[in-house]
């Protein structure tokens, strides 16, 4: 059975219709890798998932339980972890503190279990020499490693990422990719939206490719990547 399934899941605001009947299924263990032009609804399709966006049709099913009545937090809570496009740390607070916050928060956990989760993280996410610094200060890559280490203690089954190596270097991509190859060997669920391609190319198993709010092309990576629909609106391409 899939962990995540969407089944003909709608939004619009006013009259653009922002997600359009997509419909598209997660099995456990395997990474979806999300692709398509900006503006194409790819955030949109995350907000739906983890519940901060409302969907207007179709049925979201995580773990065979209907997603629509649960609010972000108890989604959450539910195994539903996820990224943010642009990081969102407590910015104050330390690294340790930050992910302190999420296990507590995010996995309900009791401080002593907290403070044993946040540990791991550390040590999953190579963020340990920065454990006692303010997120704030941290650079791009440290942010975006906070991003992935704080949504990985909140526990999650299903692991949201949007455009984590994104602003990031060649060499910080591929560590960043390393990081990721592990966690999913580990058996994570990953959904992860990427424009830089090779680093999703590195981890997925499947692609889905989103235009104008509709489904374009989903299958085995060197299919789709090969389809001239994807390098025609992708990558503009003449096919
Ligand atoms: N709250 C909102 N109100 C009105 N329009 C919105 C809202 N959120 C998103 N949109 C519009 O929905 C469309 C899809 O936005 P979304 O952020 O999901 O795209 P995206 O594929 O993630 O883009 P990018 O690759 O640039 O991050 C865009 O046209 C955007 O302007």
């Amino acid at each position: 059975m899939a962990l995540l399934a969407l089944h003909s899941v709608g939004k619009s605001y006013g009259a653009l219709k922002v997600i359009d009947a997509i419909s598209l299924s997660v099995a456990p263990g395997e990474t979806l890798g999300i692709l398509g032009p900006n503006g194409a609804g790819k955030t949109t399709l995350f907000n739906l998932i983890s519940g901060d966006v409302a969907a207007d049709a179709g049925r979201i099913e995580y773990d065979g339980r209907d997603l629509g009545r649960l609010r972000p937090h108890q989604r959450c809570r539910a195994g539903v972890g996820r990224s943010y496009q642009v990081p969102q740390p407590f910015g104050h607070m330390t690294v340790f503190e930050n992910l302190v916050t999420a296990a507590c928060f995010g996995a309900r956990q009791s401080e002593r279990e907290a403070w044993h989760t946040a540990h791991e993280v550390l040590q999953q996410t190579g963020l340990a020499p920065h454990a006692n610094k303010a997120a704030g200060g941290l650079t791009l890559l440290d942010r975006k490693r906070l991003e992935l280490a704080r949504a990985l203690a909140t526990r999650p089954r299903l692991l949201l990422l949007d455009e984590i190596a994104g602003g990031l270097t060649e060499h910080e991509a591929r560590v960043l990719v390393q990081e990721l190859a592990r966690i999913k060997a580990q058996g994570m669920t990953i959904l992860w939206i990427e424009h830089v391609v090779h680093a999703l190319l590195a981890v997925a198993d499947r692609l889905f490719v989103i235009n104008f709010g509709r489904e374009l092309a989903q299958g085995k990576p060197p299919d789709v990547m090969n389809d001239p629909q994807v390098q025609r609106v992708y990558m503009g391409m003449e096919a």
